[in-house]
């Protein structure tokens, strides 16, 4: 079926492109309407459709299969059992606090979702590439970069990363200081890199589900919903409902009944689907739907309204002509639902909607707020900057397959300063296969960007709401004001370049931290003086540490393989203590 629709809509591209690149081709300058002209530009580009229909079919099978694999891949843990990312391993990525079981659930997962598409992965970037040269560019990353129309996307996102690497790493050292706390000296080293498998989540990306473990002032208030979510016996269904409200109460778009007709929003018991949650825009005005598996905690809230974001832009731009149906820049539509997020995370808004039975508003309370959301903004930064670092090599050919592997953990190492916990095998291992967007195939640096400017609307829509005092205290909910700044933009779409549309809601035509900075700047100070105060090292200067559980230097047995749960460990340790 999806390859039938690719290849229909690949030959409709086909007739109107190529009669559009027939008659404009390198002449596009001549056409003196702005609009037309963008129009234009957008038709010409084929991409897959350049290929013949043989290696056009070849490409759509290694998308369907790379994509089958992630869905259906499984860890084989130790004692036999086969558990699927959804929901069993992105539980116990986020719940357990078992060394090894962790170990064993990341190891599995890695091998299992890596591994096998690692050779279909290089036939794919060929194809790819072919594609993308027959539309003028160099390679597909080229090709994705131009979205941007940045004379040098690469150095404007190096120099955002640079403004934010010192609140990531005075972030880094003091997760890692709660850490050793609790693993001990045998797990982490003060100095250096943090095993990837403790942080929560399958990939290191964000780290909210460790918050427990770093909390600041424990006994305040808590910030997080899920208990409020199932105390109030909340479903799927509940949670777009109450996010859908949100986006009415600002005097946004309801969503369709064909959306409610016909999303999925809950995993099926009798078959396979590819349970990572999406947003799609069948480009008929009406047929808007979210899939995802969802399940009752914050994190999906939160991803529920990240996915109504998209659905929001798609219904606000509707009405353009289809080559203006997209995002000022790719960057702009993942910032919709995350920027009204940052409004319902408030505790203010929580307790307003009954998913806090208290809050408090001292300094300590703030703190804490501050803590758990930047577990998941500012932990996320150098993961959503690194992916398309590798991937971009990778399409203009500085990376070969021979060197997929440590490419990305050398990348994982320098911007995360994370290590995978078991030694990684290069010819074997391809961990980036394990990461959603690799096999899907959908390019990462758009997330970077808009945790960036993210901050820059929501201070924006603070302002048009009237918001008084600290940035982070602002929520929202029913300013119809606020709401209209962002619609404005919204309808735009891509109908012009970004900076337009950045002008339209922020009032200036530029990417900035500044608003991220000081949406935090309460906490980077906090965490500066712990750091000092604790004598930390900022950082990871010892970066040639390992985790215990690689193989030792002689090639035995790494240490932790001959074990499967940390009690058993503990045991050992006693023993060799004595
Ligand atoms: C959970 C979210 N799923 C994506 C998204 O919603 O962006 C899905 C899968 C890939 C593209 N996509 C779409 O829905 C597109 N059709 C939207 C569009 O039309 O552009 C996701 O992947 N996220 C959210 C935070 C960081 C990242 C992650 O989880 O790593
Ligand atoms: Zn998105």
């Amino acid at each position: 079926m999806m390859n039938e629709e690719n290849l229909r809509y690949a030959e409709f591209s086909l007739e109107y492109g190529t009669q559009a690149k027939a008659l404009f081709e390198g002449k596009t300058t001549e056409i003196t309407d702005a609009e037309a002209r963008r129009q234009i530009e957008s038709i010409m580009i084929l991409g897959t459709a350049n290929l013949t229909p043989e290696k056009q079919t070849r490409y759509n099978n290694l998308a369907g299969w790379m994509q089958a694999n992630y869905s259906t891949a499984m860890a084989v843990m130790p004692d036999g059992r086969e558990l699927p990312l959804d929901p069993d391993l992105t539980a116990l990525m986020a719940t357990s606090r078992d060394y090894l079981e962790l170990k064993n659930a990341w190891k599995g997962w890695y091998e299992a979702a890596g591994r096998p598409i690692k050779d279909s992965y290089e036939e794919f970037v060929a194809l790819s590439n072919e594609a993308s040269k027959a539309d003028g560019f160099n390679d597909t990353g080229e090709y994705w970069r131009s979205w941007y129309e940045e004379v040098d996307l690469e150095g404007v996102t190096e120099q955002l990363w640079i403004d934010l690497k010192p609140l990531y790493e005075e972030l880094h050292a003091f997760v890692r200081r709660k850490l050793y706390d609790v693993y001990g000296p045998n797990y982490i080293n003060l100095k250096g890199p943090i095993p990837a498998h403790l942080l929560g989540n399958m990939w290191a990306q964000q780290w909210g589900n460790v918050y427990d473990l770093v909390e600041p002032y424990p006994g305040k208030a808590g910030v997080d919903a899920t208990p409020g979510m199932l105390d109030q016996g909340y479903d799927a269904l509940k949670m777009f409902e109450v996010s859908e409200e949100f986006f009415t109460s600002l005097g946004l778009l309801n969503m369709t009944q064909e959306f409610w007709n016909f999303s999925m929003i809950t995993k099926p018991a009798d078959r396979d689907v590819v349970c990572h949650a999406s947003a799609w825009d069948f480009y008929n005005q009406k047929d808007f739907r979210i899939k995802m598996c969802t399940v009752v905690n914050m994190e999906d809230l939160i991803t529920v309204h990240h996915e109504m974001g998209h659905i929001q832009y798609f219904q606000q731009y509707a009405h353009q002509p289809i080559p203006f149906r997209g995002g000022a820049n790719p960057g702009f539509h993942e910032a919709v639902g995350d920027t009204l997020a940052l409004s319902v995370s408030t505790p203010k808004h929580l307790l307003e909607i009954n998913l806090l039975d208290s809050v408090e508003t001292d300094t300590e309370a703030d703190i804490n707020y501050l803590m758990s959301q930047a577990m998941d903004k500012i932990a996320f930064l150098p993961f959503g900057y690194m992916i398309d670092k590798w991937r971009w090599r990778v399409f203009d050919g500085a990376t070969d397959k021979a060197n997929y592997q440590s490419t990305w953990d050398d990348l994982r190492l320098q911007y995360q300063g994370i290590v995978p916990p078991v030694e990684r095998d290069n010819t074997l291992d391809f961990d980036p296969g394990a990461k959603f967007h690799i096999p899907a195939n959908t390019p990462y640096i758009r997330y970077f960007v808009s945790f960036v400017i993210q901050f820059q609307f929501y201070e924006a829509m603070c302002l048009e709401a009237g918001h008084q005092g600290e940035l982070y205290k602002c929520d929202f909910y029913n300013s119809k004001e606020a709401g209209a700044k962002l619609a404005a933009m919204l309808q735009m779409g891509s109908s012009k370049p970004w900076p337009e549309a950045m002008q339209a809601i922020v009032g200036s035509n530029k990417m900035s931290t500044a608003s991220l900075r000081r949406y935090f700047q309460p906490l980077t100070d906090w965490l500066h003086a712990q750091n000092v105060a604790n004598g930390e090292t900022v950082g990871w200067p010892e970066d040639t540490w390992r985790p215990m559980g690689f193989a030792s230097p002689d090639g035995a047995p790494a240490f932790l393989e001959q074990y499967n749960s940390t009690s058993e460990v503990k045991l050992f340790e006693a023993v060799d203590a004595e």
